[in-house]
């Protein structure tokens, strides 16, 4: 997928200080094109810093972000996206009173090459893109299994169907790298099951990179091939789910001092 030496995604030495704060110190991550990778920590680790700098919502105090081969570090989000790095959020961020479709289809909206007039006036350009969007978004949601609920209101979806919802969105962005921030937070067991069924099932499909963050060890372990472990800001390991599992300074972050008991 990668030829040569190119890099597909790297982040070098990110370290973000929110005044007096390192919430995230000197981390760093390669991604291979097609790569499954779980990012862990306790709460307040600083996973989603991480996240928000790789999607520019954070301009990183320190460190480089480099994205098939061009560094985009300090680019504003709609630059990243259209780059082709997509997410969704810890807490879900749907149009409740919107249908299931006109979600999806809010995330075409700056492609439309027709001008405001053109739509305000009804032209048959705007109503063939209108249309062409349409057909783009049913077939999104026909991938991931929402295409019956196309015309219901995204709010009065059961949970698991809201987050799926919430992945369709991004998945009309065209990603190649997709990030997803505890996307199983609030499933019950069969759905958080049937999530990781579908995150694989989506990263052939649409040929993805994943790279999540989870509280569910279930989970994370089950599904990612790699997996990188932050602690207050450190990485303080990096490998596959059973050297993850096995990891003394993993297990001592989790389960062994009261410091951090307290703080989950
Ligand atoms: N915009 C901000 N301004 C100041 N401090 C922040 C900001 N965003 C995050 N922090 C702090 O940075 C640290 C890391 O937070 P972050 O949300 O990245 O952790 P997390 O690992 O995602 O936690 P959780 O698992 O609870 O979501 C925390 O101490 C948090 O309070």
């Amino acid at each position: 997928m990668n030829g040569g030496n190119s890099v597909f995604f790297e982040a070098r030495e990110l370290t973000m200080r929110f005044g007096g704060l390192v919430a995230v110190n000197n981390f760093s991550l390669t991604l291979k094109g097609g790569e499954l990778m779980g990012l862990i920590g306790p709460n307040g680790a600083g996973k989603t810093t991480v996240f928000n700098m790789i999607t520019g919502m954070l301009v990183p105090t320190s460190g480089r972000i480099i994205w098939q081969d061009e560094d985009i570090t300090g680019y504003p989000p709609y630059r990243i996206t259209a780059k082709g790095i997509a997410r969704t959020f810890q807490n879900i961020r749907l149009f409740n009173d919107l249908t299931v479709i006109d979600n999806v289809m809010v995330s075409y909206h700056h492609r439309l090459r027709s001008s405001f007039w053109h739509a305000i006036l009804g032209l048959r350009k705007y109503r063939a893109e209108e249309e062409q969007m349409r057909e783009e978004a049913m077939e999104i949601l026909r991938e991931v299994g929402l295409a019956h609920l196309a015309g219901e209101k995204a709010g009065a979806l059961p949970y698991g169907q809201q987050r799926r919802l919430e992945i369709a969105r991004a998945l009309a962005t065209s990603p190649k790298l997709l990030l997803l921030d505890e996307p199983a937070a609030g499933m019950n067991p069969q759905e958080t099951m049937e999530l990781a069924q579908f995150v694989r099932k989506i990263r052939d499909r649409f040929n993805l990179t994943i790279f999540l963050i989870e509280h569910d060890m279930k989970f994370v372990m089950g599904l990612c091939e790699r997996i990188k472990v932050l602690d207050y800001g450190n990485t303080i390991a990096e490998g596959t789910p059973e050297e993850i599992q096995n990891n003394p300074e993993v297990i001592k972050a989790y389960l062994g001092e009261p410091k951090h008991a307290a703080r989950r």
